[in-house]
């Protein structure tokens, strides 16, 4: 729709105005944050000259206390009014640039006059005037603009339903104060727009959506009724930035109650963590708390094992054990890779998280196992005795409760063992080495005890008994200090004893469907405990029994959790999770298209992850339109993924994705390092090049560099950052982020022939914005070929491509 030359010559009039009134505001605030900056520096260099500080009556202290709080006071309240002009100040600072990008005409039902909206990323009040000149988009009127066209509309606020009419919707590129873009639209929110911020290049950080948040997104971001909001979305559907608006619109929602640190980010790697990190700043907001599950297990487990990473396991999978190349595999050797797979299943499983819960329900009767307490050579408290003691206590009292008892119950036998073990010789050994500052604080010691007399060391029982005492306790001190962290519960014991035969004689019972290779299973997992490793697959359930028994340290302060790649997570991950943070909120984003570990995924039935806050206070939003990639990109990957048809393409055209096939690895290289010289060539700024396992991208990455023009980065899991450019990447490194073109390594048969590689591969063709192409030594797999002919260009072999 055209504006007439006046509408657009008011729109650039009204730009000008709001930000000339912005830019006064924001010179009036740059003075207050100054005089309240130097308010505080005064008030912390003056503190204690302001305070009465006499302490000679129990009245002068109350006195003296209470001028101190005053004081205190005054501070953090000057403290609070900077932060908060600041924060101002830095929202003003971004709105001037850009201060709105949408307008609404909407006329109330009932009344006659329209009013005009004007949306951006935070309000603006025209103080004299008493009205907005900019609406926040998340205030309740600015759903307008993202669920409806004009005509008849319907916004929900705190007090009601406002219904009325739409009579105008228009859009605004400004930049720099300048209008770029303007027009009046009829759709939801324009094609155009969106098209063409979809075809701009991608960035090594995730950019914000406001002023395209599409109508289905919108549900995600505004919704606030679900305990759990699950999100079921396509590859490119805006799960992600879906989610980041959300806690944009909840911190603005519940501003007075929720702050950004009470919010939690589960991102799949700590690069998806920096490539995310940008968008609420840009909103004008702190960022949330960002984490990855790998970094909480490593917190609560690194001092007893060696935990292995999610990457780890999953490139165990992949190269099928390590023995992707060996030539002559042997029977034994498959069958301890399929083993370590159905444990990896099997233990992600909610069967194992009943199997888990049972044991606890057992442990309150029978098969506790304790850690002798010891001390130098000899031992206070056999195992034997703490599993007496812990079942002499009523079978009722839980089992966390019970051993708060034992702690008790152990740092008092710790105090008679004291008193008998101060008349060892070894004792004097070590007063003898002590050094004379030792000496000296034993004697000051003494003497307070004594009530300050002038007692010397003359009586040598009492010297020796006081000096030691101190030795004494000071070598008992890591002993007790064990024993408060409960260390003296033998839990890799207990959890070994899942998998020992015959170690309780119930227990195995409680495994009454035994995965496929039990007993390979069970001789893997106590072999890695004895070494002090501990598994992937096993660090969820190994916490959460230690939890269960020893008691479950919850996190209250935590008001929302969103987990992204919710799919990767298996539902007992889930369940811990939930129990971790039990005032929490979650939002949970996944495609199960991209389940790619090998355990059960929580999104491959939604049951589980709905019983965990029941099913009354759980919603489930699919989202099925693909904002990422090229409508052609789209209409080959859907095709990769079962129920993919379902799947529609954004409309934004570019060209077929390619296939070129290859026979030998050096054609493959100088095939890859010249196309990537080709996109260069073409303006797009950033190109990965993605293998399938991290071994091939180091393999990749050696071979490419010297036939490549530029620079080659290369991703490993402990990038914390990319940059644009090209880049080698393995395909499950690549999760969540996305690149202006791909060059998949080797889609070959040989590659990707077995069917749980299928995800895999999909979500590593799904990672292209505007252009894909699959490279493949040998036969192209069958997750090409399946696809229907027209869907991509097979480009012959190596000497046709390169002539
Ligand atoms: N409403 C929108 N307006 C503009 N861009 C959008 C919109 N929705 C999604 N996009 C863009 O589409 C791309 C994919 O979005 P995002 O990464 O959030 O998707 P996702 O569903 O999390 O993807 P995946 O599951 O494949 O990681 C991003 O570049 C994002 O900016």
């Amino acid at each position: 729709m055209s504006l007439t030359d006046q509408a657009r010559a008011a729109e650039k009039q009204r730009v000008q105005e709001v930000t000339e009134k912005i830019t006064v505001k924001i010179t009036e605030l740059e003075e207050q944050v100054g005089l309240v900056q130097s308010d505080v520096v005064e008030i912390r260099k003056h503190y204690w000259d302001e305070v009465t500080m006499d302490m000679s009556t129990a009245e002068d202290a109350v006195e003296s206390i209470a001028s101190m709080r005053q004081q205190s006071e005054v501070l953090s309240e000057r403290e609070r009014t900077h932060r908060q002009a600041s924060k101002t100040l830095g929202k003003l600072r971004k709105l001037v640039q850009s201060p709105y990008f949408g307008r609404i005409d909407f006329i109330e039902r009932g009344e006659r006059e329209e009013e005009a909206v004007y949306l951006g990323i935070a309000s603006f009040l025209d103080e004299e005037a008493g009205q907005y000149l900019i609406y926040d988009w998340r205030a309740p009127i600015s759903s307008l603009y993202y669920d409806f066209a004009p005509g008849e509309v319907a916004f929900r606020t705190p007090n009601g339903t406002v219904e009325g009419q739409m009579v105008l919707k228009r859009q605004f590129v400004i930049r720099d104060r300048h209008i770029h873009l303007m027009f009046d639209t009829g759709v939801t929110i324009g094609d155009d727009l969106l098209k063409q911020v979809l075809s701009r290049s991608s960035d090594a950080q995730m950019k914000t959506i406001v002023a395209t948040i599409q109508k289905e997104q919108n549900r995600i971001i505004r919704n606030d009724s679900a305990q759990m909001l699950i999100v079921q979305g396509a590859a490119g559907s805006g799960k992600t930035s879906a989610a980041l608006q959300r806690v944009a619109y909840l911190l603005y929602k519940h501003r007075d109650k929720l702050s950004s640190d009470q919010m939690v980010l589960f991102s799949p790697n700590p690069l998806f963590n920096h490539y995310v990190s940008t968008v609420l700043p840009e909103l004008g907001e702190e960022n949330m708390q960002q984490t990855t599950y790998q970094a909480y297990l490593e917190h609560r487990l690194g001092e007893m094992f060696e935990v292995e990473d999610s990457f780890t396991q999953l490139e165990y999978v992949l190269t099928r054990g390590g023995l992707e190349h060996v030539s002559e595999r042997t029977p034994v050797m498959e069958e301890a890779y399929e083993a370590r797979l159905s444990g990896i299943y099997y233990k992600s499983s909610t069967a194992f998280l009943a199997v888990i819960e049972a044991y606890k329900k057992q442990l309150e009767q029978m098969g506790m196992l304790f850690n002798p307490i010891k001390f130098r050579d000899k031992e206070v408290l056999s195992a034997a005795r703490l599993v007496k003691q812990f079942y002499s206590y009523d079978s009722a009292i839980r089992l966390p409760n019970r051993l708060e008892l034992m702690k008790e119950w152990i740092l008092g036998q710790l105090e008679l063992f004291a008193k008998v073990e101060i008349e060892e010789a070894w004792l004097d050994e070590e007063i003898e080495l002590l050094s004379s500052d030792e000496y000296h604080r034993a004697y000051i010691k003494l003497r307070k005890m004594e009530g300050e007399r002038d007692s010397s060391f003359d009586d040598y029982d009492q010297e020796r008994h006081l000096l030691a005492r101190n030795v004494l306790k000071k070598h008992l001190k890591p002993v007790r200090s064990a024993v408060k962290q409960l260390k003296f519960v033998d839990m890799i014991g207990l959890y070994g004893q899942l998998f020992r035969e015959g170690a309780v004689a119930a227990k195995r019972e409680l495994i009454a469907d035994k995965p496929r290779y039990w007993s390979e299973i069970c001789g893997r997992t106590l072999e890695e405990l004895a070494h002090a490793r501990l598994p992937y697959e096993d660090a969820t359930p190994f916490l959460y029994l230690m939890e269960a028994v020893c008691g479950f340290q919850t996190n209250s302060a935590v008001r929302h959790v969103i987990i992204d790649e919710a799919q990767d997570y298996s539902p007992f991950q889930l369940a811990y999770l939930k129990r971790l943070f039990p005032r929490c909120r979650m939002t949970a984003l996944g495609d199960l298209s991209q389940a790619i570990y090998s355990h059960a995924s929580a999104y491959s039935e939604i049951d589980p992850i709905a019983a965990l806050f029941g099913p009354d206070q759980t919603e489930v939003i699919r989202l099925v339109r693909s904002y990422r990639s090229t409508r052609e990109i789209v209409e080959f990957t859907r095709g990769i993924v079962p129920g993919g048809d379902a799947i529609e393409p954004f409309t934004r055209a570019g060209s077929k994705p390619r296939v070129i096939q290859t026979t030998d690895r050096g054609s493959l290289h100088s095939l890859l390092a010249a196309e990537a010289a080709r996109l260069l060539d073409e303006g797009y700024a950033s190109i990965a090049i993605i293998t399938k396992t991290a071994s091939e991208a180091e393999l990749a990455h050696q071979a490419l560099t010297p036939l490549m023009q530029v620079p080659l980065g290369r991703v490993t899991k402990h990038s914390p950052t990319f940059e644009s450019g090209v880049l080698v990447i393995p395909s499950y490194l690549a999760k969540g982020v996305e690149f202006d073109a791909v060059l998949l390594y080797d889609g070959s048969h040989h590659q990707y022939g077995h069917e749980n590689e299928r995800k895999l591969f999909y979500t590593a063709c799904t990672r292209a914005m505007h252009e894909l192409c699959i490279f493949a030594l040998g036969d192209p797999c069958h997750f090409i070929t399946s696809q229907p002919q027209d869907t991509y260009v097979l480009a012959g072999s190596a000497e046709d491509v390169l002539s």
